[in-house]
């Protein structure tokens, strides 16, 4: 069952590895067996071993996987270490009896950080959501070691909520992460399950920053463990978090003894998506360079359709998803932002009228950065339009953006272009040309939505 490339990663007796690896070519079933294999023969006590991702789910993912293999004790399962980096060194923390502080709810640092701005700006006004997000985003790539190019009063915006922060004795996560470090300054209890690990594996990698490197690279050396990481740099979305895939493809020269393997194979989507796709991801400056190989032979889908506006995109959004449920297909509509995704439902669910409870126990919305590590039979790309001032041209990170939302495709990839927003022009985004991808025009008949939804 396992392809060569993905066996040269699970074989236990190959420890320390750097996995690139491309969508779709199994990284995490890969990591996840790696680690059952060891686990199974015995080679590292299962209470030695510990991995860590990016989220809640791929960690109670990769623990499901665990209790699901036949070869593993249900003792030795739950004797592993698993969680989000997060997780994992605020439970070192606790351990080691530092001083903790509840962590902010995405609620309270936007209350904090209307503050802030209030404070410095020096006017009581509403702050919008998107304002506050990218304080704190800019905050965050600030902490995560990148130095954005700010200017003085925002400079003082986030000194402030970092005040107001530290006088309500609250952490956001990145204080987490920070507090962790200091772990490293001085002597440590050995008995801290942290510094027990002697193996040590990070999947999704190329969502890792700075302070996440740092911490990485003390603790293997602290244990004296090997490390096994896998991501793949392609799929690199989080730099507004100080993420940069750099981290991934600098790891081989940082793991102890780490060898490189790349995994190529595709067993995800038809030719017609990967070719497109790896056109778009061609472009990206700095990668490491990988082919983008597929299993099936089906051509599958690949196109995008230009609209007049948004009521024609969820009218052909609505035909396109019918017909996906009719053939008893998975289906997802992918966004950038919520609030499309909110726009999207609105409309669909006026559509479908008295069918709407059934289409929508069969199809997902998510925004393009929660589609990562999904899969779907069709996926429908919602408002991949930008305005004519948009200059797109030296911007990686979005092109890995839309790679992952295209790369989520088994067999249909549909993309929706509407010609005016709200009343303003907008045209095509400029990466469906950059893939390749086909442009039609489309003129959706059918029923007509009563209202115009922005
Ligand atoms: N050796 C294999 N034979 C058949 N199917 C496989 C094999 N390895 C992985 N797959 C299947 O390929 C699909 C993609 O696997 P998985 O989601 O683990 O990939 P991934 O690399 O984590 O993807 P992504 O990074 O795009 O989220 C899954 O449906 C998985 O079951």
């Amino acid at each position: 069952m396992w392809t060569e490339e993905q066996w040269a990663v699970i074989e236990p007796k190959r420890m320390s590895s750097v996995v690139v690896a491309a969508p779709g070519s199994g990284k995490t079933t890969v990591m996840t067996e790696h680690m059952a294999q060891i686990i199974a023969a015995r080679l590292i006590p299962a209470q030695r071993i510990l991995a860590m991702t990016f989220t809640r789910q791929a960690a109670e993912h990769m623990r499901q996987k665990l209790r699901a293999h036949k070869e593993l004790r249900p003792e030795d399962v739950e004797s592993c270490a698993m969680g989000t980096f997060h997780a994992v060194f605020f439970r070192a923390l606790l351990e080691a009896d530092r001083p903790v502080y509840p962590v902010l709810t995405q609620r309270d640092q936007y209350a904090l950080m209307a503050d802030a701005v209030c404070e410095v700006l020096g006017e009581r006004r509403a702050v919008s959501a998107y304002e506050l997000q990218s304080y704190l985003t800019l905050h965050s790539r600030m902490v995560g070691g990148q130095v954005p190019d700010i200017d003085a009063p925002t400079r003082k915006i986030l000194q402030a909520y970092a005040l107001r922060k530290r006088a309500s004795r609250r952490w956001d996560h990145d204080d987490i992460l920070l507090a962790s470090l200091d772990l490293f300054q001085q002597p440590c209890d050995p008995s801290i399950r942290l510094f027990q690990a002697r193996y040590i594996l990070v999947d999704e990698f190329q969502d890792t920053n700075l302070v996440q490197w740092n911490l990485l690279t003390s603790l293997l050396a602290r244990n004296e463990a090997l490390g096994f990481v896998v991501g793949d740099d392609d799929q690199s979305i989080y730099g507004f978090r100080g993420a940069s895939p750099e981290f991934l493809q600098r790891a081989v020269e940082a793991l102890p003894y780490a060898r490189q393997h790349l995994l190529t194979l595709n067993f995800r989507s038809d030719r017609s998506i990967l070719r497109h796709a790896a056109q778009l991801i061609h472009h990206v400056k700095t990668r490491v360079h990988k082919p983008l190989r597929g299993v099936r032979d089906a051509e599958g889908v690949c196109q995008a359709y230009e609209v007049t506006d948004r009521t024609e995109q969820w009218v052909l959004a609505h035909g396109l998803l019918t017909s996906a449920v009719r053939r008893g297909y998975s289906v997802a509509c992918l966004a950038r932002t919520r609030n499309q995704l909110a726009a999207a439902w609105a409309a669909l669910q006026q559509l479908c009228g008295t069918e709407w409870r059934v289409m929508a126990n069969r199809m997902e919305f998510r925004t393009f950065h929660d589609s990562k590590g999904k899969e779907w039979d069709v996926v429908i790309v919602l408002d991949m339009a930008v305005s004519h001032d948009v200059n797109l041209a030296d911007a990686d990170e979005e092109r890995r953006l839309i790679y992952v939302a295209m790369t989520r495709a088994r067999h249909e990839l549909h993309a929706v272009v509407p010609c005016t927003v709200e009343g303003r022009p907008r045209r095509p985004h400029p990466f469906l040309h950059e893939a390749g991808i086909p442009l039609v025009k489309a003129s959706p008949r059918g029923r007509r939505l009563r209202f115009e939804i922005g």
